[in-house]
């Protein structure tokens, strides 16, 4: 099982592809180096993993979700990202809606309280999840609620931005990097905001209090 994180080096306009090993990640912390002067971490996490497993460090066959979970955790706490915003990228979403027609999202323990309000036209791939006549799809549904509850992991203030893609569309990647760089306009500008009016625009699934 393999993490990616995205450097953004904004000021010079680069990203930087940096795909880690879980087992060296937590055995060596070396990489913590390559870190320095990164304003944004772009965390990536596969939406199918949630009825995945995966062989853990103490050779446990655990959840890829829950590992996934661990990590993040582990990542968002960790001093060296400390003054980091966080970009969290739950990708493969396209696998994702696929898989949700045969396995219940709740059979990942982490999720198990998962009860979205299905109706008729919720089942309808082919509507548009813009059109306010419909429900959202049961896929828009579950990410909306896998991203609040990465969320919820952060016990620190700091927001998490979550970004939902499909990684084989470029359209879709390209949207996300852009997110990335409005992130980082986002911190640029953060000590004059206006929290009120950013309220009210926001599309982000929320802070910790959703
Ligand atoms: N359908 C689909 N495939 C994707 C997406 N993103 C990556 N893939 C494909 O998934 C395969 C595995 O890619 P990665 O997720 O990068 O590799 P990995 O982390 O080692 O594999 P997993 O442990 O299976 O997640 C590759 O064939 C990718 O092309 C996506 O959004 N949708």
């Amino acid at each position: 099982m393999c993490y990616f994180d995205l450097p953004v080096d904004h000021v010079h306009g680069q990203v930087s592809v940096n795909k880690s090993a879980s087992k060296r990640l937590w055995e060596n912390c070396k990489w913590l180096e390559m870190f320095e002067g990164v304003r944004v971490v772009i965390f990536c996490v596969s939406l199918s993993d949630f009825d995945e497993y995966a062989i853990d460090v103490d050779g446990n066959l655990v959840n890829k979700m829950l590992l996934n979970k661990k990590f993040s955790t582990s990542i968002v706490t960790h001093p060296t990202y400390d003054q980091m915003e966080f970009l969290l990228v739950l990708n493969k979403f396209d696998v994702f809606e696929e898989k949700l027609e045969r396995v219940p999202l709740t059979c990942c323990d982490w999720f198990s309280d998962f009860q979205p309000i299905v109706s008729r036209n919720s089942q309808n791939k082919n509507i548009s999840s813009n059109n306010i006549n419909h429900s959202p799809s049961m896929g828009l549904m579950a990410s909306h609620y896998v991203a609040v509850q990465f969320k919820k992991l952060s016990i620190t203030e700091r927001k998490l931005f979550v970004s939902v893609v499909k990684g084989l569309e470029q359209n879709s990647v390209d949207q996300t990097l852009e997110y990335a760089k409005e992130v980082l306009i986002w911190d640029e500008e953060k000590p004059t905001f206006n929290f009120n009016e950013y309220a009210i625009y926001s599309t982000d699934t929320g802070s910790n209090s959703e």
